[in-house]
């Protein structure tokens, strides 16, 4: 694990930017089509604002999220609504989006649909994740049900997730996250760094984010 630490958010959100750019280019360098896995949450907006802006081969980039709440688009709690909103907009309208959420189908049916219509893009090229203070990435949250299946090594792409307080919920698996050619953690503030380092003693039960931390490169702002 490497850390890169920045002297604000908006360095940060460019550095990465730039980063995740460089990683596309290089797998077109090489590959047909790239897919880049990126997380929801309050975190990457910012990171999405400027990658949206970057040069890269668009039309042969498939985008997916690590994960996603089982609301559909219109819901302010969608992930899909805000990568079209901040990552699918500029030169990044032209990648090819690959929503989790599916209409009309429980999170079950939905899970087991993801992971047909997903295995013939893996593994994964370039992959950004943000993480919680409890130590969750994606949505492998500590105690969840369906933690244990998405952490075992023969685990499905994608796998239906149910933790306490939290809408049903959609994840890739552990070793898929894992498996990523290129990975980068994207994290703030004193409390998730801290969270972090205690993670590295920690199990994947007990602290999600420790499953993928294998060639990460962590990305930290204040
Ligand atoms: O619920 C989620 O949380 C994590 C972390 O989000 P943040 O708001 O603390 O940055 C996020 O990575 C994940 O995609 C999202 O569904």
């Amino acid at each position: 694990m490497k850390i890169e630490d920045y002297l604000d958010r908006e360095m940060l959100a460019i550095g990465v930017a730039n980063v995740m750019a460089g990683a596309l280019e290089n797998t077109l360098f090489t590959h047909e089509r790239a897919l880049m896995v990126v997380p929801g949450g309050t975190s990457p907006g910012p990171i999405f604002d400027a990658l949206s802006a970057a040069s890269v081969d668009w039309d042969r980039v498939d985008v997916t999220l690590t994960d996603e709440r089982w609301v559909d688009e219109t819901s302010d709690r969608s992930n899909g609504a805000l990568l079209r909103r901040r990552l699918l907009v500029d030169r990044a309208a032209a990648a090819r989006f690959k929503p989790l959420y599916r209409d009309g189908m429980d999170v079950d049916a939905g899970a087991a649909d993801v992971s047909g219509d997903l295995a013939d893009t893996l593994p994964i090229s370039v992959l950004l994740l943000g993480m919680g203070a409890d130590m969750h990435t994606a949505s492998l949250f500590p105690g969840a049900e369906g933690l244990d299946a998405a952490l075992a090594p023969d685990a499905p792409v994608a796998l239906p997730i149910h933790a306490e307080g939290q809408e049903p919920r959609i994840s890739l698996s552990a070793h898929v996250l894992n498996d990523a050619m290129s990975k980068h953690l994207v994290i703030f503030g004193a409390e998730k760094r801290a969270a972090l380092e205690r993670a590295m003693d920690l199990t994947p039960q007990d602290a999600p984010i420790a499953a993928v931390l294998e060639d990460i490169t962590v990305h930290w702002a204040d």
